[in-house]
């Protein structure tokens, strides 16, 4: 039976670090620091995560800000506001919530935003940090960095050795996944929707972390005897059986199938999503620290 990666356990930590290092940030340098989050439209689920973001914010002891736009807003306008945040000296992390709706052109929207307050390391400059190395200066994608933080509290800094298998190839999680799984030595295989064969894979691999978006796909027996394994998918499902109309998360790994194999797992919920928004609140310290000019921490 599989032993259960914590990550509400593990976010805990993140947070309670982050908020030394705030208090820190305001003795030393007299900032506090500033989080804009900004949402485009009436998603549900985006307002919960983004609502989450701003209380934990605030409870890091940050300047936290939400620009809530209707769904109908054009791009000249949500790039204005980029642009206003970018000057703004109170505002140290800059976050725009996905998926935006369909007439706005997501990319250039992240791109516009400054790289020292890109919170969401999505800039084309904090991803050519990450993949050269540079940790010094660069702020890295949220949620593979809170995933990466449990894989290595279950295999310590270095993974020399191991294989890792990532599921999917998105800018927001699985390119630099791969890119902190390598750092870390590990030998990393990018596995996706048209790669053949993806079950014998998956098999491969000591660590296995499933981001495919599509619930359950991935089965018991594309997993190897005692891998671990991270589960970044999060679907909202019917659940009948908790009584009508009632609903239950669940992840891209088919979870008991999964239990009976692997050596340790992430859950969902509770595994890798309460460790996005503290990753996020450590990205956003991380950033006013430099921009203040003292040593920031990591994570
Ligand atoms: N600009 C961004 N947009 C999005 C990101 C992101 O990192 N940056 N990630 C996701 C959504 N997300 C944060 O925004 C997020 C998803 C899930 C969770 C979380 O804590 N999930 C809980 C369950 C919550 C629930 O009950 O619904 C869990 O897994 O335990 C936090 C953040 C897409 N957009």
């Amino acid at each position: 039976m599989a032993s259960v990666i914590d990550g509400k356990a593990a976010a805990t930590a993140v947070l309670a670090d982050v908020t030394a290092a705030s208090e820190r940030l305001k003795r030393e340098a007299g900032v506090q620091a500033g989080l804009a989050v900004v949402i485009v439209g009436d998603d549900p689920a985006s307002h919960v995560y983004v609502a989450s973001k701003g209380k934990r914010a605030e409870a890091c002891g940050f300047r936290s800000v939400q620009h809530t736009l209707p769904a109908d807003t054009e791009q000249a306008d949500l790039l204005a506001l980029v642009e206003r945040l970018n000057a703004d000296e109170a505002i140290h992390g800059i976050l725009v919530q996905l998926p935006l709706p369909g007439h706005l052109d997501a990319s250039s929207v992240t791109q516009a935003i400054r790289p020292e307050k890109d919170v969401d390391g999505l800039t084309v400059v904090n991803a050519g940090k990450l993949m050269s190395g540079d940790r010094s200066s660069g702020l890295v994608s949220c949620t593979p960095a809170g995933a990466m933080r449990l894989v290595r509290d279950v295999h310590g800094e270095d993974l020399s050795g191991l294989e890792a298998v990532v599921v999917g190839r998105s800018n927001l999680f699985g390119k630099p996944m791969g890119q902190l799984l390598l750092a870390a030595n590990a030998t990393v295989t990018m596995a996706h929707s048209r790669t053949a064969d993806l079950s014998a894979v998956c098999r491969r691999a000591d660590i296995l972390v499933a981001a495919t978006g599509r619930a359950g796909m991935v089965r018991g027996d594309w997993i190897k005897p005692g891998a671990t394994i991270i589960d970044v998918g999060i679907t909202r499902i019917d659940a009948p059986e908790r009584g009508p109309g009632k609903t239950r998360l669940v992840g891209d790994v088919a979870h008991d199938e999964a239990e009976a194999v692997a050596g340790a797992m992430t859950p969902v919920p509770g595994g890798v999503g309460p460790m996005t928004i503290a990753m996020l609140m450590a990205n956003t310290v991380i950033a006013a620290c430099r921009q203040a000019g003292i040593e920031a921490p990591s994570f």
